[in-house]
């Protein structure tokens, strides 16, 4: 069995794979307009998502996070779980999602073989909800949440940005929230997207506000463990829920990078900020192109760089995280 590895020693068994760049909300950091069609060729199919995924399996991966865009948007999206689910040694089906769809199908998508569910909640209060997300739909996500934690997830967790001026006075309320709600919080840094600069310098937050009032209030934080990723993890004895913060401006965070992405028209990136992706579906045609795929693979890794660039203000060709499903 092969193991995808860089020049830096990491390991990468961790495929994130966005199957849509369409959105129906207009979150002010990601897409503020609303999605825009750009007219190119279709998102990959269910055939196509399957070669993926089984070259990536054949290549050490355990673990897909299905992402977007909005990736429940889908009219397939509970048969891309059933493809992934029957690819052997994935032993992790996870997906990202506004939440939307949730309460309505999450039932259906644990049978279908999803296992762990991120939803994104950037405010808990309803107005707030409103202006960072473009839509009036606190309550049904927050339906949808209850609903995955009815459906028996191993995990839920919720993502939120932090965003100065706009959910910095949030804490004590998600603070409330897990005392008795087995959640999984992440609390996520703004990060710097060819959008904007002035959105960035207007609302960026370090996330070490958040660790050091973590700290004080008898929170501690979690070994890490050797598929962890570059996340640190915080527990309190007091609370059900645990803590997780995304600090990609503090040093050594990718160190620990284990993951790849592939974008929904099948394009492998390195990082989150790359130059440029490099195409596959030329070789997402035929199972018999899988030794192929997998040297294409191989190569590219030895080319990952060892951390981001944006201190230095590089986005890449990132334009927005939709297109690459954060
Ligand atoms: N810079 C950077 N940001 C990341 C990375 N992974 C996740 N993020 C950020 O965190 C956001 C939320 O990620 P999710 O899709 O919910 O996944 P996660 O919780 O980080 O992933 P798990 O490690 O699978 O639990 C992403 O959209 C990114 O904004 C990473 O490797 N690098
Ligand atoms: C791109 S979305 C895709 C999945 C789904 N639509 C959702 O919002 O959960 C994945 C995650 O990226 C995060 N994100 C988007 N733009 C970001 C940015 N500029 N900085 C940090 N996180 C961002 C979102 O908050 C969300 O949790
Ligand atoms: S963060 Fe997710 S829900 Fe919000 S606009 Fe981006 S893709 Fe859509
Ligand atoms: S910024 Fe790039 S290299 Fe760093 S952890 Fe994220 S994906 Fe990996």
């Amino acid at each position: 069995m092969s193991q995808l590895q860089d020049n830096f020693g990491r390991k990468f068994h961790y495929l994130r794979m966005s199957v849509t760049d369409v959105c129906n909300f207009k979150c002010s950091y990601c897409l503020p307009d609303g999605y825009r069609p750009d007219g190119k060729p279709g998102f990959l199919s269910l055939d196509e998502i399957s070669h993926l995924v089984g070259a990536f399996a054949e290549a050490g991966t355990r673990k897909v996070r299905i992402t977007g865009g909005e990736p429940t948007l889908r009219k397939d999206f509970s048969d891309i779980i059933r493809v992934i689910a029957d690819t052997k040694t994935i032993n992790t089906i996870a997906c990202t999602t506004n939440g939307y769809r949730l309460e309505k199908h999450a039932r259906e998508w644990f049978d279908a073989g999803l296992r762990r569910i991120n939803v994104s909640v950037d405010s808990l209060d309803p107005r707030m909800f409103y202006q960072i997300t473009g839509e009036n739909r606190f309550d049904e996500v927050m339906r949808g949440v209850n609903a995955a934690l009815e459906a028996g997830f191993e995990r839920v967790k919720i993502n939120a940005v932090l965003l100065k001026n706009l959910n910095d006075q949030d804490l004590p309320r998600f603070l409330h929230w897990i005392k008795h709600t087995p959640l999984d919080l992440r609390f996520i840094e703004l990060m710097e997207t060819g959008l904007g600069r002035d959105y960035f310098q207007a609302h960026h937050l370090p996330g070490s506000s958040i660790r050091d009032r973590l700290l004080a209030e008898g929170w501690s934080l979690d070994p890490r463990g050797a598929e962890d990723g570059p996340a640190q993890n915080f527990s309190h004895p007091d609370y059900q829920g645990r803590i997780g913060l995304i600090m990609p401006y503090e040093k050594h965070f990718c160190d620990s990078c284990n993951r790849l992405r592939v974008s929904a028209r099948g394009k492998l990136h390195l990082c989150l900020f790359t130059e440029g992706g490099l195409e596959l579906r030329d070789l997402l045609q035929s199972a018999e192109q899988r030794p192929e795929l997998i040297a294409r693979l191989e190569r590219q890794l030895l080319l990952k760089r060892e951390t981001h660039l944006l201190h230095q203000g590089f986005t890449g060709v990132t334009q927005h995280l939709a297109s690459i499903g954060g």
